[in-house]
């Protein structure tokens, strides 16, 4: 898929400025966009205070589901920047909210077993559901099948849906107990996000969605894939918060996910060429992703450029 429009590269103060007018929202993602793991990207404090001191609504969309948004609030926090729990949206809460809302399990009652980081069962027990797998430390030991508590305890019944997502322990134990749970036909299978890869200072590492895909192989099913660039994950942010998409823009490192959740929701583009992307395939016509509207090498050059 391809705009029909070149993307214009922000590269003077009247590109930016223009830029800066036509929106009063922005949506940010956060990996390799603001920061890359513990890295705070150049110029980042400067320009959300910019865009802050210019009126704009700044909100924060990530497909990272390691954390919850409350840990996001502390992430931000540590690099001395001040952002809402209720700015935040992830792709746990994105899952939590599809287990609650679609799924329609019963909190209290039915329980999820979860492939991944906290950052899901800490949105999931919000909502009151418990959460089994996880960080459960019986899972960090080598797998063996006439030892193994959840092979000889046996699966629990009230187990109705996975949850899977980036899981930096990922193992043999947590891929073998997942796979069991996806044999079940009436437990559903929910993914956080497609991502395959995530940029971490100087390295691609593998991302939630090369995780995914082997439970998915495994067990021959297609998960249900909550966070960007489902249009779910928008409505609900644009419902939440009344936003005129028109003046809305999402900044992103990926065309795959957050350009394609910004065109398909119909809101301006920003790709930013500091995490997964080069300037190369953004201006690629035969790629088989949407273009964004706008590009530049980095966020902090719309603090450089307008200063
Ligand atoms: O694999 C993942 O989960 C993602 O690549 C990742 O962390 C994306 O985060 P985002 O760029 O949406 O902030
Ligand atoms: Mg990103």
């Amino acid at each position: 898929m391809t705009g029909s429009t070149a993307p214009i590269k922000i590269t003077t103060k009247e590109i930016a400025q223009d830029f800066l007018n036509q929106y009063d929202t922005f949506l940010f993602d956060c990996d390799g966009v603001l920061w890359l793991g513990k890295h705070l990207l150049p110029l980042i404090t400067e320009t959300l205070d910019l865009l802050t001191s210019l009126g704009k609504t700044l909100y924060f969309v990530t497909n990272n589901s390691t954390k919850s948004r409350a840990a996001y609030t502390k992430k931000f926090a540590s690099f001395g920047i001040t952002v809402k729990e209720d700015q935040i949206f992830t792709s746990g809460y994105a899952s939590a909210l599809h287990v609650r809302d679609s799924l329609k399990l019963t909190p209290g009652e039915d329980k999820i077993w979860v492939f991944g980081e906290s950052g899901i069962t800490e949105e999931l027990a919000l909502m009151g559901y418990e959460s089994l797998g996880c960080d459960d430390p019986r899972l960090d030991e080598p797998f063996d099948i006439a030892t193994s508590p959840f092979i000889i305890n046996g699966l629990d019944p009230k187990v109705k849906c996975v949850i899977a997502g980036l899981d930096t322990k990922v193992n043999y134990h947590r891929l073998a107990i997942t796979l069991q749970y996806l044999q079940q036909p009436s437990v559903e299978f929910v993914a956080t996000n497609i991502d395959s890869t995530f940029p971490n200072k100087g390295y691609i590492l593998p991302g939630a969605g090369s995780m995914i895909e082997s439970v998915a192989y495994a067990s021959g099913r297609t998960p249900a894939a909550c966070g960007k660039p489902n249009p779910n994950m928008l409505n609900a942010i644009v419902k939440a918060k009344n936003l005129d998409r028109s003046k809305c823009c999402m900044v992103g490192d990926r065309l795959n996910t957050d350009i394609r959740f910004g065109v398909e929701g119909q809101l301006g583009t920003l790709l930013v060429l500091t995490g997964i992307e080069t300037e190369e395939r953004v201006l690629n016509t035969a790629g088989d992703h949407p273009r964004p509207k706008y590009f530049a090498e980095k966020l902090g050059d719309l603090y450089e450029l307008t200063n």
